[in-house]
């Protein structure tokens, strides 16, 4: 048993961690929210307070193993400078504060949390050593974190291991999944082109047996970037496999690839249909040779699991 910090522990991906890690390790919960955490008062420690005020609680880390660190602005796009000045104060600021006060009270490691956002759509099957080249403020940001942690670890006793995962689908769904399974609600998809293009996605059940590979670990995996995925998938067939799991009927409006990448990509609010259109697909080799990760869940299998939460 280890005893465990969870940041953003509220969030989709770390309300599904705590449930997992409960029972299994002495647990301390930080973020903003409690609603989904509330239900483990008594189980493990749950504290209310916000990555900008850290010196006020920073004493809670004594005697903590390991740091998991979610919090983060995720889900939303910033419309101005100072709403990407949030970003990046949050996201790479706020990191830097945590492991600061990591260091100084000696944990031994520290799981950070970015994302796929920090490659760029392409054709090419992506691994840990494909160049990075976020396209948004969000991928930018985590990417700036991930650079300050790799720099900073190299002479710290906190050792620091990165995951980037994938598109993340399942209870409490905020992300593009979410928003498929809408659209298919409402009777109306755009098909860009054939729709042959593949997206990564990552059940979230897939993702927390990641975390409790990590958790359960001897091993720091210091420095080490793990790609996290359930596998790849055409969108044609996401669409079908929403269809056929929640038995809907959508009509499939094709848009013709090249309107797509050259308008849809440079006029903002369509901006989603162009990188609806685009190709990413995620090899997690590593993390199975290395971490012993094995994806359980295909993608329909994924769709009827969390069936019950999203309908
Ligand atoms: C901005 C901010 C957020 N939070 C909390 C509020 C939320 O409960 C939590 C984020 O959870 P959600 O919005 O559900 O996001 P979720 O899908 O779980 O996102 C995770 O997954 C992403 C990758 O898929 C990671 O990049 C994020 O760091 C990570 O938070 O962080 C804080 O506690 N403090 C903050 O300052």
């Amino acid at each position: 048993m280890k005893k465990i910090l969870i940041t953003g522990a509220n969030g989709m991906i770390g309300s599904s961690i705590v449930n997992e890690l409960i029972d299994l390790h002495e647990l301390i919960l930080i973020d903003l929210y409690s609603d989904k955490i509330d239900k483990f008062r008594g189980r493990a420690t749950i504290i209310n307070f916000d990555l900008r005020n850290i010196s006020e609680w920073e004493s809670i880390l004594e005697g903590v193993n390991t740091v998991i660190h979610l919090a983060a602005a995720v889900h939303w796009t910033p419309k101005n400078k100072k709403e990407e000045q949030y970003f990046i104060k949050t996201n790479v600021e706020g990191t830097r504060k945590l492991f600061e006060a990591c260091n100084k009270y000696n944990v031994a490691r520290f799981l950070f949390f970015s994302t796929n956002d920090v490659y760029e759509a392409s054709n090419n099957l992506i691994t840990e050593e494909t160049p990075v080249n976020p396209k948004n403020i969000y991928g930018k940001s985590k990417l700036l974190a991930e650079q300050y942690l790799l720099d900073v670890s190299k002479n710290s006793n906190t050792s620091v291991c990165i995951f980037r995962p994938a598109s993340v689908y399942g209870e409490n769904d905020k992300g593009s999944m979410k928003s498929l399974i809408d659209l298919c609600k409402k009777g109306v998809v755009p098909m860009i082109g054939k729709g042959k293009n593949k997206k990564a996605l990552l059940y979230i059940k897939d993702l927390v047996q990641a975390v409790k590979k990590y958790a359960d670990s001897e091993n720091d995996f210091n420095r080490e970037i793990f790609n996290i995925s359930s596998g790849n998938y055409e969108y044609i067939e996401i669409i079908n496999s929403i269809a056929k799991v929640f038995d809907l009927k959508p009509i499939r409006i094709y848009i013709p690839k090249l309107l797509c990448t050259k308008i849809a990509s440079k006029i903002g609010p369509l901006k989603k249909l162009a990188i609806a259109g685009e190709t990413k697909m995620i090899s997690c080799d590593k993390a199975s040779i290395l971490l012993g990760y094995k994806a359980n869940f295909s993608l329909v299998e994924g769709l009827k699991d969390s069936k019950y939460y999203i309908i």
